[in-house]
């Protein structure tokens, strides 16, 4: 008797136990799915503040899953849906599409009322601040006056917070109050490309430093190409808008703006900036991936030279191309701040695929992951001669690039690729 009774009690122990631990376990389940419920209508309600207007090229509606996107929203979105990040003071929901919010008296008091200017834009004037969090942004507050300004604003939001890539400059936040439109972008320390090629105060950029900044600028832009869906097109890449993070790594600045228009002289409208243009575009008014691919030639050759198309480029490269054969010679234009501190075969390397691309006929242009890949062999040669002869890592920089170039080259021979090991590759890329 005394055995069943004993039975009894552990049996209605055990009972209550399985049922206690059973009411808790659907009350936690049931929390946590009206916590997903409250994260997910709070995401959308923040994204359906985000203006959204579909508006051809410069648009992006998703992602791919190109290899070539190494900060890809796939991967944010693989994360989970949303993410909190919390500030002293504020607390912000990110949404996989969206992005934060900024209120504009924030933004009033880390720019000390818009007064640390750093620089002004054909879109107005580019502010820093330093934010109660201790993040440093550029605040890009887009001129009441432009015509386009509320189009060129949809267009950015939109499309940046969607657009990630360690080779841009990405839009971290946005404030739309009392009738301003403002852009917030990471704070590049080091400005812009143009500054070191021709500011007065700038040390001269060293030639194993323009091999870094050219991969870098063409893996920005085939991730824009190749690594968007729908594709964007840059439309006005010019050393302006290339600026460098702490590291000196260059990041593809301006996409997704659409750049007031100007006019010709004979009368038609025209996007971009002069000497940048490519020839067809200003003939046919088409603007094309292959457009870009002829500006970011030209700014191959300001690499090369230390020259803009303002001080006469182009011409000057024209010249240089009747005797160099568009694979070699071309050190006779080298930039004379370099005092000759280059390796011959590199540049001349860089010289042909720049070559390449500011080909009048676009058809002829390599795209920008045949670019990648010649440079990425540049690059490679300029790092083992690097390491042969002691390392001279520039400031910031670490050795990880070495790593990089071998995971993007077995990214191209997986995707069938065959390349010959040479510096001399830029031959693969189309003939002009
Ligand atoms: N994220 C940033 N970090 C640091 N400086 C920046 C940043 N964005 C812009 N700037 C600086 O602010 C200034 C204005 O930049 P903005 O991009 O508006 O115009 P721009 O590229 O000089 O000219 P344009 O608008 O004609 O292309 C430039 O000096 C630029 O280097």
């Amino acid at each position: 008797m005394n055995g069943v009774s004993e039975g009894l009690i552990i049996g209605t122990t055990v009972g209550v136990v399985i049922g206690v631990l059973l009411a808790v376990g659907i009350l936690l389940c049931m929390r946590y799915r009206r916590s997903q419920a409250q994260i997910r209508s709070s995401s959308s309600r923040r994204s359906s503040t985000i203006p959204i207007r579909a508006n051809g090229v410069n648009t992006c509606a998703e992602l791919s899953t190109s290899t070539t996107g190494q900060e890809s929203p796939r991967e944010f979105e693989d994360r989970g849906p949303s993410l909190w990040i919390e500030g002293p003071g504020r607390k912000s929901l990110i949404s996989a599409s969206g992005i934060p919010k900024y209120a504009y008296k924030e933004l009033q008091k880390a720019t000390s009322n818009f007064t640390k200017l750093l620089g002004q834009g054909a879109f107005g004037p580019v502010y820093k601040a330093d934010m109660s969090s201790g993040e440093i942004l550029a605040v890009k507050v887009l001129a009441n006056n432009s015509k386009q300004g509320e189009k060129e604003f949809q267009n950015e939001v939109l499309l940046l917070g969607r657009l990630h890539h360690r080779n841009l400059v990405n839009l971290v936040g946005y404030c739309a109050e009392k009738g301003q439109h403002i852009l917030l972008y990471a704070y590049m320390p080091n400005g812009s490309l143009a500054s070191h090629l021709y500011g007065e105060n700038s040390a001269p950029l060293r030639w194993d430093l323009r091999v870094n900044i050219a991969l870098d600028v063409a893996r920005g832009l085939e991730y824009l190409h190749d690594g968007a869906v729908p594709p964007v097109v840059h439309r006005d890449i010019k050393s302006p808008n290339i600026l460098l993070d702490q590291s000196m790594h260059a990041r593809v600045a301006d996409f997704g703006l659409s750049r007031e228009e100007m006019l010709t002289r004979n009368g038609a409208n025209i996007r971009g900036t002069y000497g940048y243009l490519d020839p067809e575009y200003v003939s046919s008014r088409s603007f094309t991936k292959k457009s870009d691919v002829y500006s970011y030639g030209v700014l191959l050759f300001e690499l090369i030279a230390g020259r803009n198309p303002q001080q006469g480029l182009m011409e000057y490269v024209e010249l240089a191309a009747i005797n160099a054969d568009g694979k070699t010679g071309w050190e006779e234009i080298a930039d004379s701040r370099l005092e000759g501190a280059f390796d011959v075969e590199e540049l001349n390397d860089m010289a042909a695929a720049a070559y390449k691309c500011v080909s009048r006929v676009s058809r002829k242009r390599p795209s920008m992951r045949d670019v990648v890949q010649a440079l990425i062999r540049v690059a490679k040669h300029s790092h083992s001669s690097r390491n042969h002869h002691g390392r001279r890592l520039p400031p910031g920089r670490t050795d990880d690039e070495s790593v990089d170039l071998e995971a993007s080259e077995d990214q191209s021979s997986a995707s069938g690729h065959q390349r010959q090991e040479s510096v001399g590759s830029v031959s693969e890329l189309p003939d002009v």
